[in-house]
């Protein structure tokens, strides 16, 4: 899977079939454009690939309000690599590319005389305020390139909302893991560091946790205590984690820590994988440190339990 920065540097000589798309949280919907991608390169003996961005555009408009991101570029490209895709463009929109117009846009893809197919989702536009979509591109090039759309997939398991990043983000933001989970096909995972925090967790309280080390474009959780699981050195552990500023020692930065059950080992500068998979509670400020023990020993019981109940999602990147 070869990752390239710009159309110009495309240099595969044969046919090709492109997806195009942000594809933040590679969500069902996501899932069903690659897989159709597959399938029509395979129909059309072509290679495969995607056209994707980074920033996101939004983030490039209005860059005082950055979109919070479902993956990291790094967890997008781990997750990637399973549809074994031939090549992916990543164009790092500047105001110039987002203000070109979408028959600009096109007679850039128009010069690939290898181009065989393109496939995006129902939503999808580019070019100046949107002005493109899969229709425009259907009717641009006619037929020699077979432009496919995918229509939206909806959450058929519960209310038929529209399986969307932006749906996804708001059941983060609401710590909402079940129905994350349910749109992702996965459970809403985050893949970092383990640094060292004030060391209290051993020293004072005696649960020790690991604190991970997030980016500032990482959409975040709602404060509170999860059951999750994590993924150290290759295995899997249930484990349980407060993401919040700790206010019960009026700390000012937000972490996330974890306590893993049944394990004693120094973890530090590992890059572990934590999913999460069901709020147990909001985070409370403690008068004494003494009871914040005593309520996260019933939180460490309620979330084995919540672990035991659920279906043991082994999901591996
Ligand atoms: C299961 C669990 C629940 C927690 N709940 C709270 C809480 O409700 N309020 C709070 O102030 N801190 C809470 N914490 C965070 C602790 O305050 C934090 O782990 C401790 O201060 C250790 O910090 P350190 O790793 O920087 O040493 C919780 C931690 C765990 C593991
Ligand atoms: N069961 C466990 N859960 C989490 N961390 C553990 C566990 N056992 C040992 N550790 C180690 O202890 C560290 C957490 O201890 P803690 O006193 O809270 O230090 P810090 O404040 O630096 O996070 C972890 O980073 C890890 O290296």
């Amino acid at each position: 899977m070869k990752i390239i920065h710009s159309l110009e540097e495309m240099n595969i000589k044969e046919p090709i079939v492109f997806a195009i798309g942000f594809f933040d949280g590679i969500h069902k919907g996501h899932q069903e454009i690659l897989n159709q991608t597959k399938k029509l390169a395979a129909k059309k003996s072509a290679k495969s690939g995607i056209i994707t961005f980074y920033p996101h555009p939004l983030s490039v408009i209005f860059p005082e309000n950055p979109v919070k991101l479902i993956l990291t570029q790094t967890e997008k490209y781990e997750i990637l690599k399973k549809y074994n895709l031939d090549i992916i463009i990543e164009i790092k929109p500047d105001i110039e590319f987002l203000h070109q117009s979408h028959e600009e846009f096109l007679n850039k893809l128009k010069k690939f005389s290898n181009l065989k197919g393109i496939i995006v989702g129902e939503n999808f536009t580019f070019g100046y305020k949107g002005s493109g979509n899969a229709e425009t591109m259907k009717k641009f090039f006619k037929n020699e390139v077979e432009v496919k759309k995918i229509n939206l997939i909806k959450n058929t398991l519960t209310d038929n909302t529209v399986i969307s990043s932006t749906n996804i983000r708001k059941f983060i933001a609401d710590g909402n893991m079940r129905e994350a989970m349910k749109f992702l096909g996965r459970p809403y995972f985050i893949t970092d560091k383990i640094v060292h925090g004030f060391k209290r967790g051993s020293e004072l309280l005696g649960i020790p946790t690991a604190n991970l080390e997030y980016g500032f474009e990482r959409m975040l959780p709602s404060d509170g205590v999860y059951a999750t699981y994590i993924e150290v050195k290759g295995n899997k552990h249930p484990s349980i984690t407060n993401i919040g500023t700790n206010p019960t020692f009026n700390d000012k930065e937000r972490t996330i820590e974890t306590f893993i059950l049944d394990f004693d080992e120094e973890i530090y500068g590992q890059i572990v994988k934590l999913e999460w998979i069901e709020k147990v509670r909001d985070e409370i400020k403690f008068e004494k440190y003494q009871d914040l023990i005593l309520q996260i020993k019933k939180d460490i019981e309620k979330a084995g339990e919540i672990l035991k109940r659920s279906n043991n999602y082994i999901f591996k990147i």
